[in-house]
C-alpha cells in the first residue's frame, strides 16, 4: 500500500478578502500559516518520498511548514507551473461577491466551478502574476477553464507522481483548489458534470491508500 497525500495551501490574503487569486502571488494570513500547522499535525507519524508543489508562494510556504513540522526538510521539493492554481483570467484580483452582484449568481458558480466555463479572458499575459520571469511565454494563459488547467496539471501527475507511487514511495501534493479538483477527479474517475460538486478545504489533508496498481483502497475525502 502506497500513499498520495494532496493539501490545499492554508488560507491566503486573497482567500481573507474573497477575492479570485489564480496566478496572483499572495502570501498566507496568520490564520492559513495556522492551518498549515494544523494539516501537519494531522500527518505526523507520515513519511513522504518527494513534496510536490506550484511556482505560487501560498502553496510553497505551506508545503514547508509541513516538511518543518514533519521533520522531513530533507526531503526533496518539486516546484511546477504545472501544479499553479487555474489561472482566473479577468477576475483575478476581483471580489466574488461584487462578481455575483455584476454577472450573477448561476454565472459566477459556472466560472468557478464548471469544468468547461472559461472566465474572463485578460487583454494579453498579466506581467504582475506570479513569478513571470520564469515563464515561458508560451505557456502564459489569459484564462483556464479547470478544462484547460486539467491539460497541464495531469501530465505532471503522470510523469512525476504516479510513477513514484507505482515504486512503492509516498508522494505529498501542497497545491490550489482547482489543481486539487482537477486531480480528484483523474484519480476517482468523476465525471466532466460531478466534479462541479466536489470541493477541497484549505489545510485539509486528502489521503489515499494505493495498491500496487493504483486502485484505490482508501481515501478521506468525503468525510466531514
Ligand atoms: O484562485 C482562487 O481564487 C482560489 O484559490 C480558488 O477559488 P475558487 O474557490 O473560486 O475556485
Amino acid at each position: 500500500m502506497v500513499k498520495l497525500v494532496m493539501v490545499r495551501h492554508g488560507e491566503s490574503i486573497a482567500n481573507a478578502l474573497n477575492q479570485y487569486t489564480g496566478w496572483n502571488n499572495v502570501g498566507l494570513t496568520q490564520e492559513g500559516i495556522v492551518q498549515a500547522h494544523v494539516a501537519a499535525k494531522k500527518l505526523q507519524g507520515f513519511y513522504f518520498d518527494h513534496v510536490h508543489t506550484s511556482v505560487l508562494q501560498r502553496a510553497i510556504i505551506t508545503a514547508y511548514i509541513i516538511q518543518d513540522d514533519l521533520n522531513l526538510n530533507y526531503v526533496p521539493i518539486t516546484k511546477s507551473w504545472r501544479l499553479n492554481e487555474r489561472h482566473y483570467g479577468a477576475l483575478r484580483g476581483q471580489n466574488k461577491d461584487a462578481t455575483r452582484r455584476e454577472f450573477g449568481v448561476e454565472q459566477v458558480h459556472q466560472w468557478r466551478r464548471s469544468f468547461y466555463s472559461v472566465p474572463p479572458e485578460l487583454p494579453q499575459p498579466d506581467p504582475n502574476v506570479g513569478p513571470y520571469k520564469y515563464y515561458e511565454s508560451s505557456i502564459m494563459p489569459v484564462a483556464e477553464s479547470l478544462y484547460e488547467a486539467y491539460q497541464r496539471i495531469i501530465p505532471y501527475y503522470v510523469d512525476n507522481v504516479a510513477p513514484k507511487l507505482l515504486d512503492n514511495k509516498n508522494q505529498l501534493i501542497v497545491a490550489h483548489g482547482s489543481t486539487i479538483r482537477a486531480l480528484i477527479k483523474y484519480i476517482e474517475g468523476i465525471s466532466d458534470k460531478d466534479i462541479d460538486g466536489v470541493e477541497v478545504a484549505n489545510g485539509k489533508p486528502l489521503i489515499y491508500d494505493f495498491d500496487e496498481k493504483l486502485n484505490i483502497i482508501s481515501s478521506n475525502r468525503t468525510e466531514k
